[in-house]
């Protein structure tokens, strides 16, 4: 055991210690203060899921505690239900509601999201005072709700209460640490990072953003049906847009994603406003001055959370070859098709073909009629003037863009259309022109997103921490290591990617693009930013690679140096058109090409 997780186990045993301990020097009065820590503390944790994880603003969270909360009144006041029984319903109908009302939202970002959010809570608030169907005794509430039993042992007293709720938050906080550590979790992250890189690498944006939203609304929902049974009472004005912002600065207070965080920021929104009762008129400014000064001197939340990967225990060679031996066979796939009959079919020959590819914004025409194919197993280079719209053919094959007409042809399957996650699925990676890293993750993290496609565990087998679910953890970050040793990072496994100089960053995008084990890689000006020597490394690396991998390459350059040295196949475009393909050499030589760069002679 090393000394880090002895460290925890300390604390942890402390903790559970205070736990037990607490009620034995405290009244009733902070035992129910206590009680609302954790209550909000789940509220907290739940919310952290949604805009700590995922980077999603919602500042109508209260309006799922409110579902919880009403789902388990009316059920169990109408039809006397066991509260017990109502905490699965409650977090289901929670769930079931934030799928619905986010569905249809769940493409908006930042601002424009939270807004609509806010809408969402207000109108759960007013249909709540509105009394539909005569359910939730409008601004009165519902009262006189039963009390959570099991069998003879009811939950009845502030003692008993104060232990139902942390028995619940633990076990809570322990699927969310595995969630967290999971691919789940880091789907969530890469998200919250860079929407379009996780996309890129495989991540359907929107499965994971409606997952995080169902997840966090299900759990507040747990927290509405506690609350319930402990004050036996609900009515609409417990669920304002005040309770929104409040567990909203409970996330952002704790730090964005750290489980401790949100309990900590619980702790500091409950706890402190009693122990400042005194002085009750000036808590809330007081609460407004702490945010402020805490976002100065900590932006990043009073307990942010640690980024580290837990490397699995060393094994031996043969053992960590079995782990990384998918990538090899994915690699080798090509080899053994091409050689089917000796003569390659078209398809088999170009790997990637657009017929008329034609791509508009508004007015401007910046990709027309393009008829490009990238060869199996070759590299073809882009090149031209800047804005002859090399970097759009790259956003259409990959599905950043829809084209306006014209097709694109992977493999001969027709993928026009398709999302960036399904096109990345398929076997297609990329870089990007300006570096699309997600930065406040590790360097393993990142790479780690690339294998996300080719990975299945989900959310049950990530928190019950199945067998298949550890060896398919440990098989990824085997993986990444590999990558980071091959592409010259290793050592750098836990290091944040923003801390990294821009030559390496170049290299950990790379690393990410290749870990999914790509048929066809896109690199977007991969040498800009290099000096002579890493750009002369990057040849050898590249050409390396399609001898190992059995690779296609498709590449935007400017440098021509290596564009010359390592294309096999060379396009040159202007002004949205191909004006020029052949051979290295003839490109070179090409007037066309000549006048595309340099200008006609008057
Ligand atoms: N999202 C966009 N919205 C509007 N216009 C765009 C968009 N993306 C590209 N363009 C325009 O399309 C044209 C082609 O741009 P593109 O980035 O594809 O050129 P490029 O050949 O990659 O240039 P560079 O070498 O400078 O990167 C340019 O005129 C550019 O301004």
């Amino acid at each position: 055991m090393n000394k880090r997780h002895k460290r925890s186990q300390l604390i942890l045993g402390m903790v559970i210690a205070l736990f037990l301990a607490f009620p034995l020097f405290s009244n009733f009065y902070w035992i129910d203060v206590a009680f609302f820590f954790g209550v909000y503390a789940l509220l907290g944790l739940s919310l952290n899921i949604v805009l700590g994880e995922t980077g999603l603003f919602d500042l109508g969270h209260a309006a799922f505690y409110a579902i919880g909360a009403y789902v388990t009144a009316i059920l169990n006041t109408l039809y006397g239900i066991p509260i017990v029984w109502l905490i699965p319903l409650s977090a289901l109908c929670a769930g079931v509601f934030a799928y619905i009302v986010t569905s249809p939202i769940i493409h908006l970002r930042g601002d424009y999201l939270c807004i609509v959010t806010i809408g969402i809570g207000e109108i759960v608030r007013l249909a709540l005072i509105n009394n539909p169907f005569g359910l939730t005794g409008g601004p009165n509430g519902i009262t006189g709700i039963g009390r959570p039993s099991f069998g003879l042992f009811t939950i009845d007293t502030s003692m008993r209460f104060y232990f139902y709720v942390w028995i619940i938050l633990a076990i809570v906080i322990l699927g969310l640490v595995r969630l967290q550590r999971s691919r789940i979790g880091r789907a969530w992250n890469y998200l919250r990072e860079d929407e379009i890189a996780a996309e890129m690498s495989g991540i359907d944006v929107r499965h994971f953003k409606l997952l995080s939203f169902v997840l966090g609304a299900a759990l507040a929902g747990v927290a509405g049906n506690i609350y319930a049974s402990k004050l036996m009472i609900v009515s609409p004005d417990t669920f304002t847009f005040m309770e929104s912002s409040m567990l909203f600065c409970i996330v952002m207070l704790g730090g964005l994603g750290s489980i401790p965080g949100s309990i900590l920021g619980a702790g500091i929104i409950t706890v402190f406003p009693e122990i400042f009762r005194v002085v009750a008129n000036y808590r809330m400014l007081f609460f407004g001055g702490a945010l402020v000064l805490a976002m100065i001197f900590r932006p990043g939340g009073l307990w942010p959370r640690k980024r580290e990967i837990a490397i699995p225990n060393v094994r031996s060679a043969e053992e960590a070859e079995e782990m990384i031996r998918p990538v090899a066979v994915d690699q080798t796939r090509a080899t053994a098709k091409q050689s089917v009959n000796g003569e390659a079919s078209s398809f088999e020959k170009h790997i990637l073909v657009t017929d008329k590819l034609t791509m508009k914004f508004g007015g401007l025409v910046a990709v027309k009629d393009l008829d490009l194919v990238v060869g199996h197993g070759k590299i073809t280079s882009i090149i031209g003037p800047n804005g002859a719209g090399k970097t759009t053919v790259f956003n259409v094959v990959t599905g950043i863009y829809k084209p306006v007409s014209g097709k694109v042809y992977f493999e001969g399957k027709d993928i026009t259309g398709f999302k960036p996650h399904k096109v990345a699925s398929l076997g297609i990676a990329r870089t990007f022109q300006n570096i699309r890293l997600f930065p406040g993750l590790t360097c393993v993290e990142n790479i780690m997103a690339g294998l996300h496609h080719r990975m299945n565990s989900y959310v049950f087998s990530s928190i019950m921490r199945t067998e298949s679910q550890i060896l398919e953890e440990k098989w990824a970050i085997e993986t990444a290591m590999y990558w980071l040793d091959k592409t010259g990072l290793a050592g750098l496994s836990d290091e944040l990617a923003k801390n990294l100089p821009y030559g390496k960053q170049k290299l950990l995008e790379l690393a990410r693009a290749l870990s999914s084990s790509p048929k066809l890689l896109i690199l977007d000006e991969p040498s800009s930013g290099l000096n002579d020597k890493e750009t002369e490394d990057l040849m050898i690396f590249l050409e390396n690679l399609l001898d190992e991998m059995d690779l296609s390459i498709l590449l935007i350059e400017h440098d021509m140096n290596l564009v010359m040295g390592i294309s096999h196949w060379v396009v040159a475009m202007d002004m949205g058109i191909k004006i020029a393909e052949g051979r290295p050499q003839d490109i070179y030589n090409n007037s066309r090409v000549i006048e595309a760069y340099l200008g006609r002679e008057e």
